[in-house]
C-alpha cells in the first residue's frame, strides 16, 4: 500500500495513483495527494527527499538539490523587516543550495520523474519556456530516464544540463510558450507519450511545496507571509497546499500564510482578474494584445496564457483561502531589484525571482506588510553566474524543429522513433 492516496475535492473521490492528472468523473478540480503522515517527518536524505514522506512516490533518487531557506540580513535591513526569510532556489553552495539548473523546478522534476517511472507507462513530454525544461533534462542527465522537451525557438539555448546527457528529446517550435503548450499537448494525445501534466501533477505541486516546508521547519512555524512570482500560479498553489499540511500537522502554527503573488507588466492576467474579483480569466479584458505584451517582459516564463486559476483549488481559491494578493511588477522595478539582490544578498538572481522581490518592496513601501511579519521570499532562481564558475554546461541539440501549425500525428511518431532508437 502507498504512503499517498489520490483525492478529488471536487466529489471526494479516492483515487489510486496511475499518474493520474485529472478526476475520472471530470470534476474541474485539481486532485490532490492525502498522505498517511500527518505529521511532518523529516527523512534521512539528501536535498528535496529529506521530505519524502509528504512526496506521492514511493522511491527515491541520490539527488542534492533541494529547497533552501535562511535568515536575510542585507535585503531584511534595507527593508526594514526584522524577520524576512528567503527561500533561495537556485545554485549558492556556499548557502548549500545545489540546484544546479538554478531554479525551483527541479523541486518539480526530480519527484515528477520518480512518480513517472513507478506509477505512468510512457515517455513524458514537457513543454517549457526553457527553466522547466532545463530541470527535468538535468534530472534526467543525473539520474537516468528520457524525456521529451518541448520549448520554443528563442528559448533553445535555455537547455544546458551540468551533467552530459543524450535521452533528451527536444522539439523546438518556432512560436511563443503558448504555441509550446498547443505542440506539446498535441503530441499527448498519442497513447505513448505522456502529458507532464503541469498544476495538475501532484508531484510537481508537491516538490515545490517543500519550499513551504523546509522554511516552516527552519523558522519553526508557518511564515505570515509568503511571496513568490507567477505565470502558471502553480507554486502558489503549492505553498498553500503545503501549509494546511502543516495546520493539520499542528505544530507550526495555525493560521494560513497570506500569499502574494507578482507578475510581470504589461502580461498580468492574474493581477486583472484578480483585482476584478473575477474566477474566471477573460483574454479580451485581462490579457488584450497577449503576443505584444509577451514580447516585452523580463521575466518571460510568467507568461502561461492558461494558468490554473479559476479551477476549483487553483489560483483564485489559494488566494481566497490565504486573504492573499497580486502584485503587478514593471521592468525597471524587476531590473532593479535584481542589481540590489546582487548588492545586499551577493546573488545574482532569474529575472522571475527578481519580480518577487519588487513586490516584496511594494508591498513594504505600501504598508500592507508589517516589520514584525514573518515573511519568506521564494526567490524562484538564481546563481546562473556562480553555477557556471564551478560547472560545465552542455547544451541540449534539438532533434526536431517545427513550425507552430505542425502536423502533430506525424511528429509524434518521428519523437517515437527517436525515443526508441536512443534507449
Ligand atoms: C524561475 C521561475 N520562477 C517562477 C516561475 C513561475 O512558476 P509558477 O507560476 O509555475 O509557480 C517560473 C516558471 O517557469 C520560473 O521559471
Amino acid at each position: 500500500m502507498r504512503h499517498y492516496e489520490l483525492i478529488c475535492p471536487g466529489c471526494g473521490a479516492v483515487l489510486e495513483d496511475r499518474y493520474t492528472l485529472s478526476c475520472p468523473q471530470g470534476c474541474d478540480a485539481l486532485i490532490r495527494a492525502r498522505y498517511r503522515r500527518k505529521k511532518l517527518n523529516l527523512r534521512n536524505e539528501l536535498g528535496i527527499f529529506r521530505f519524502a514522506d509528504w512526496l506521492p512516490i514511493e522511491g527515491t533518487l541520490k539527488a542534492a538539490a533541494g529547497p533552501v531557506t535562511y535568515r536575510s540580513e542585507g535585503l531584511a535591513r534595507d527593508l526594514g523587516l526584522k524577520n524576512l526569510y528567503i527561500g533561495f532556489n537556485g545554485y549558492w553552495p556556499e548557502r548549500g543550495a545545489e540546484i544546479h539548473t538554478c531554479s525551483f523546478k527541479e523541486l518539480e522534476a526530480l519527484p515528477t520523474m520518480v512518480r513517472v517511472r513507478e506509477t505512468g507507462d510512457g515517455t513524458l513530454v514537457v513543454a517549457s519556456a526553457g527553466n522547466t525544461g532545463r530541470a527535468f533534462c538535468q534530472t534526467v542527465a543525473a539520474t537516468g530516464g528520457q524525456v521529451v522537451v518541448v520549448v520554443p525557438e528563442k528559448a533553445a539555448t535555455r537547455l544546458w544540463t551540468t551533467i552530459e546527457t543524450d535521452q533528451v528529446c527536444m522539439v523546438l517550435v518556432d512560436g511563443d510558450y503558448s504555441d509550446t503548450i498547443a505542440v506539446a499537448d498535441a503530441l499527448c494525445t498519442h497513447p505513448s507519450l505522456l502529458p507532464e501534466g503541469g498544476a495538475r501533477n501532484v508531484a510537481r505541486r508537491d516538490g515545490m511545496g517543500t519550499v513551504m516546508l523546509d522554511a516552516a521547519v527552519t523558522i519553526g512555524r508557518l511564515p505570515d507571509r509568503y511571496f513568490q512570482a507567477v505565470g502558471s500560479g502553480t507554486g502558489g498553489i503549492a505553498a498553500w497546499e503545503a501549509a494546511m499540511r502543516l495546520v493539520e500537522d499542528g505544530r507550526f502554527g495555525s493560521v494560513l500564510p497570506r500569499l502574494h503573488l507578482a507578475q510581470n507588466l504589461p502580461f498580468v492576467p492574474m493581477v486583472r482578474a484578480w483585482e476584478a474579483g473575477r474566477r474566471e480569466i477573460v483574454p479580451a479584458i485581462d490579457m488584450p494584445d497577449a503576443r505584444t505584451a509577451v514580447a516585452v517582459v523580463y521575466a518571460d516564463v510568467l507568461t502561461n496564457r492558461k494558468p490554473p486559476y479559476g479551477i476549483g483549488g487553483g489560483v483564485f481559491d489559494a488566494l481566497t483561502a490565504t486573504r492573499g494578493a497580486m502584485h503587478a511588477v514593471t521592468n525597471p522595478a524587476a531590473e532593479a531589484a535584481a542589481r540590489w539582490c546582487e548588492e545586499a544578498e551577493g546573488i545574482d538572481l532569474d529575472p522571475a525571482a527578481a519580480i518577487a522581490l519588487a513586490a516584496l518592496a511594494d508591498a513594504v513601501e505600501t504598508g500592507s506588510v508589517g516589520p514584525d511579519e514573518a515573511v519568506l521570499l521564494n526567490l524562484t532562481g538564481g546563481g546562473y553566474r556562480r553555477v557556471a564558475e564551478d560547472h560545465e554546461q552542455y547544451r541540449i541539440e534539438p532533434a526536431f524543429r517545427v513550425s507552430a501549425d505542425v502536423e502533430t500525428a506525424a511528429l509524434a511518431g518521428d519523437v517515437l522513433s527517436w525515443v526508441r532508437n536512443h534507449a
